[in-house]
């Protein structure tokens, strides 16, 4: 088993403290592990201090060695973070993006490196975007790019901050169902931000909640996400119902503190 482990991870922005201290005991591979919380509550930066992206103290632990502490180079080998922020604007047809993304990787050959992205421009449903230039592209049309440039560096954790923020309804499920089946095929661990949380409780294993900072509480996201926590996280008076399939769905009825 090569699980995840946050060993008491702490990161502040000057003076101030945005992540306080968090252990998480395990981030289990083969599953998708969604981080929710309100604005500002230190998703994005939980997921960078994750990727030695933005300087922290404690440890990230993963085949018994603290990332953290490794080279930035070997830690590259092994996470991708893909930003909430759109693939810059560059000059650059997407299938070559894609390449460069890769080769900077490691040294497979530019045969298998094309069959790779080929394939999985075609799982992402986006093969005609290919050899178009990514600063022509709409804002979802990048967003899928990016994250077919996240996949083909192949890997063994996938940090992924609002993957869907951009994307139609049709793409926003395809995605999921493809990040999912990814995640179990190549049994990777991947941490994405949501703020849908009906996507959470339907597509991923996992949720984190996190609030000010601090985990609220962690689990399989139905037994997670119950009106107790939607009010003391969210502030919101939410039900969870079941739909004529048995699939739970949150609805938001009002806010907490309304008058
Ligand atoms: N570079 C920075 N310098 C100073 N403060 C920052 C910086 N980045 C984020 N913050 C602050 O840290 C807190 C957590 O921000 P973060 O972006 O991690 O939250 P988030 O949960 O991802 O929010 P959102 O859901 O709105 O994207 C916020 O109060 C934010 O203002």
């Amino acid at each position: 088993m090569s699980d995840l482990l946050i060993d008491t991870l702490s990161v502040s922005y000057g003076r101030r403290k945005v992540i306080d201290n968090l252990t998480v005991e395990h981030i289990a591979e083969g599953k998708v592990t969604t981080l929710l919380g309100p604005n500002g509550s230190g998703k994005s930066t939980l997921l960078k201090a994750m990727a030695g992206l933005t300087p922290s103290v404690g440890k990230v632990m993963f085949e018994g060695k603290d990332l953290l502490a490794a080279h930035f180079s070997e830690r590259a080998k092994q996470v991708v973070y893909l930003p909430q922020s759109l693939p810059a604007s560059v000059h650059l047809r997407a299938f070559e993006s894609m390449l460069v993304a890769r080769k900077a990787s490691d040294n497979q050959s530019t045969e298998e490196v094309i069959d790779e992205a080929m394939e999985l421009l075609r799982k992402l449903g986006i093969e005609n975007l290919g050899m178009c230039y990514l600063d022509q592209l709409s804002g979802g049309q990048k967003q899928l790019v990016g994250l077919a440039q996240a996949l083909i560096r192949k890997p063994k954790i996938l940090l992924l901050d609002e993957p869907l923020s951009a994307l139609d309804l049709n793409h926003q499920f395809h995605v999921m169902e493809m990040i999912k089946q990814e995640t179990r095929e190549r049994n990777i661990i991947t941490v994405i931000v949501l703020h849908d949380i009906n996507i959470a409780l339907q597509h991923t294993d996992y949720v984190l909640m996190l609030k000010n900072g601090h985990l609220i509480t962690s689990g399989i996201p139905d037994q997670v996400i119950t009106p107790e926590v939607l009010a003391e996280v969210y502030g919101v008076k939410g039900r969870v119902e079941h739909c004529s399939q048995g699939k739970p769905h949150v609805m938001i009825d009002g806010l907490v503190n309304a008058h």
